[in-house]
């Protein structure tokens, strides 16, 4: 309580000439004096009835000195709500406030027509401190339950006050139901260029694709192509007829929308961006970067690589990869070289990984982006994800990056699109388009502003979104595609069973290849080891515990059919284009819708069938299963296999186990 007033007194208190230590000191010497009076008093108004009558005036006068003496700092106590506050936070003590209010009230009550006068003060402040007032009033209706009919009666007195004074209270802070906020689309993500799922029943023959040169279409039929998957039917034509006028001048002068992609893994959205790309450079005179891939891995934008060099054969247009597979010193002499003084450009399209290409940027390797056309981002909701590492901004302000040549700079300056109607009265514009591409690609719209789109087309292939309606109020999860030709199953099983059940998947069912996920490195490993002390298995492992040489390496055998059962962790989840797997395998169930499709889009590409199996712990089973309806899964069937079948196995298996135990302590002692 003493505490209390003095941290009350010292806060309106603002007399600079008396300093704070004396003013405490005679603040408590003053409560002190005021205490032993109240002791005195009850004392004597037990022990002395008799001079009951006397002492009482005498009380009265000093209670009426004390009132006077206390006058100004009671004031503060007229602003109650402000109180409350400074009590919380300057105590540790949640019961202070409670205290003061109960104090308050019984001042309150013996002082009687003061009253009126206090609650006139908060008024004549401001009117949001009559707002204020129903706030304290609940704070003080949850007090005891003696207080209750107090601060009732109360909060009638302060209802009438403000009639009474003319202000008008401001209100409706009564609780009404709050209704669930649903998500709304914009235009473009709610309505984009449907693309057709079943790859099959809609392939385009390549003379019917509205733009693609003859060229071209000789070199995809070269290449085993005669038509041309939905999505490439789709996205080619809209690419190339961004560039109609020329790749240095956007269409009447303005520049031309991005363009973001979804169509399920395996649907073809590599070619989809390389053909029209190839097309519209191909026509360059100078060569310079004008085309940007962005890969999120080493593997990733190698298999890229190789699509954009297999169709710049024969186009002269230069394909250079920066990723890491070469030293820093390498990849520098690949961008540019210095020839009679002058810096030629050796790259028109260059393949990249975020980190190798923002390190060229800063170390000012060579790299020149000032005259980049399209920067593509593949597998974009990773890219997204990584943003983090800035790598766009910094790929954005090397584009915009003026200081090369003058006349270069004047005839092809880069700026924001302006507002004109025709092209003669528009400057020529040296247009950046972006394209994005992902299997997964996130329909969040905030998401999607990192990238800075403009005016962006969607094409997706996704069913049940193309309205600008709100989603299911149910919808907790972005919805994808899967690919046509996929079985999806989920296995019931315990932790110790799950090697039993690889074993069985390919000594009996013979479901090789086999791509089998887990969710870490050594998971991958310890499953590698057992399945090679088990014998008559050709397993391998795909992880960051083998250097890139090693994973291409493994890889090449896993497509050429040397290797039965590839046990990777999700570095092979993403994007990878592996020939000929049958199976996959989810050992460990994965933690991400995206992760899930990502890994059983290793199989059931380009129109092919394959067959997903995720295998299950009890708990998992529920919200796995949920997750993967919520993402629009077609059906994932349940599969027993049945203990019978893979008795024959255990004793050779309790074995191994054992002799894995030795391995692998021998591999820590090391
Ligand atoms: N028109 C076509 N005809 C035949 N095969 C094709 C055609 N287009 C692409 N393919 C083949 O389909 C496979 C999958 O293509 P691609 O890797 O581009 O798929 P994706 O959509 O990028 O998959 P992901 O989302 O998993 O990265 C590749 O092997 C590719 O060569």
């Amino acid at each position: 309580m003493s505490l209390f007033l003095v941290n009350r007194y010292l806060g309106e208190e603002e007399d600079g000439s008396v300093s704070k230590e004396s003013r405490s000191e005679a603040l408590l010497a003053k409560l002190k004096q005021k205490a032993k009076e109240k002791q005195k008093q009850s004392f004597t108004e037990q022990k002395h009835e008799p001079e009951e009558q006397t002492q009482q005036q005498d009380v009265k006068k000093k209670r009426k000195a004390d009132k006077e003496d206390s006058k100004e700092p009671q004031h503060p106590k007229k602003r109650k709500s402000d109180v409350g506050n400074v009590s919380v936070s300057d105590s540790d003590n949640q019961d202070e406030p409670v205290e003061e209010t109960k104090e308050k009230k019984k001042k309150k009550k013996k002082k009687g027509g003061n009253e009126k006068q206090k609650k006139k003060k908060p008024m004549e402040g401001s009117s949001v401190e009559g707002v204020d007032t129903p706030g304290t009033e609940k704070e003080e209706q949850e007090d005891t339950d003696g207080e209750k009919k107090e601060a009732e009666s109360e909060n009638q007195t302060q209802k009438q006050t403000p009639a009474s004074t003319g202000f008008k209270v401001l209100g409706g802070f009564e609780n009404k139901p709050v209704q669930k906020v649903h998500r709304v689309l914009p235009q473009w993500l709610a309505q984009p260029d449907v693309i057709h799922r079943d790859i099959k029943s809609n392939l385009v023959p390549i003379c019917d694709v509205q733009g693609l040169s003859a060229q071209l279409g000789k070199k995809l039929q070269n290449n085993g192509i005669q038509h041309l998957f939905p999505v490439q039917a789709e996205v080619i034509p809209a690419i190339l007829e961004s560039a109609q006028t020329g790749f240095l001048i956007g269409r009447g002068g303005y520049k031309p929308r991005d363009i973001c992609v979804s169509a399920p893994t395996g649907s073809g959205k590599t070619l989809a961006f390389v053909i029209p790309v190839i097309q519209v450079l191909m026509e360059r005179v100078v060569c310079e970067v004008r085309a940007l891939a962005v890969l999120p891995t080493k593997e990733l934008a190698q298999q890229v690589c190789k699509v954009f060099t297999s169709y710049a054969e024969g186009t002269g247009l230069k394909v250079v990869m920066l990723a890491g597979q070469k030293a820093f010193a390498a990849e520098q002499a690949s961008l540019a070289e210095l020839r009679g003084g002058t810096r030629r450009s050796l790259a028109d399209i260059i393949v990249a990984t975020p980190g190798r290409l923002v390190d060229h940027i800063n170390k000012n390797s060579g790299l020149n982006l000032e005259h980049l056309r399209f920067l593509i981002i593949d597998e974009a909701d990773r890219m997204i994800d990584s943003m983090h590492q800035s790598w766009l901004s910094q790929v954005v302000k090397a584009v915009f990056r003026s200081g090369s040549g003058a006349e270069a700079a004047a005839i092809f300056k880069r700026a924001e699109p302006a507002h004109v109607t025709a092209a003669s009265l528009s400057p020529p514009q040296m247009p950046l388009q972006k394209l994005l591409f992902s299997a997964t690609l996130t329909q969040n719209p905030e998401k999607l502003q990192q990238l800075g789109l403009h005016q962006p087309r969607l094409f997706s292939s996704i069913h049940g979104q193309t309205s600008s309606t709100p989603a299911a109020p149910t919808q907790k999860q972005d919805r994808f595609d899967f690919p046509q030709g996929l079985t999806e199953y989920y296995v019931p099983c315990t932790l110790s069973k799950k090697p039993l059940l690889i074993l069985h998947f390919i000594l009996r069912l013979k479901l090789s290849p086999i791509l089998c996920f887990t969710n870490s490195r050594e998971t991958a490993h310890r499953l590698f080891l057992l399945m090679q002390l088990f014998g008559g298995v050709q397993a391998a492992e795909f992880s960051s515990r083998l250097s890139p040489g090693e994973r291409k390496k493994t890889l090449k055998e896993f497509e050429q059919g040397k290797i039965q059962l590839l046990i990777s962790t999700d570095a092979a989840a993403r994007g990878i284009d592996i020939n000929g797997v049958k199976c996959v395998v989810n050992y460990d169930a994965p933690q991400y819708i995206r992760t899930y499709i990502h890994r059983i889009g290793r199989t059931a590409r380009a129109g092919k069938a394959g067959l997903a199996f995720t295998f299950l712990l009890g708990v998992q089973e529920k919200n796995f299963l949920l997750m993967v309806q919520e993402a629009g899964s077609p059906g994932i069937q349940r599969q027993i296999v049945k203990p019978e079948n893979l008795k024959s196995m255990e004793a050779r298996y309790e074995q191994t186990l054992q002799e894995l135990a030795d391995v692998i302590k021998e591999e820590k002692a090391k």
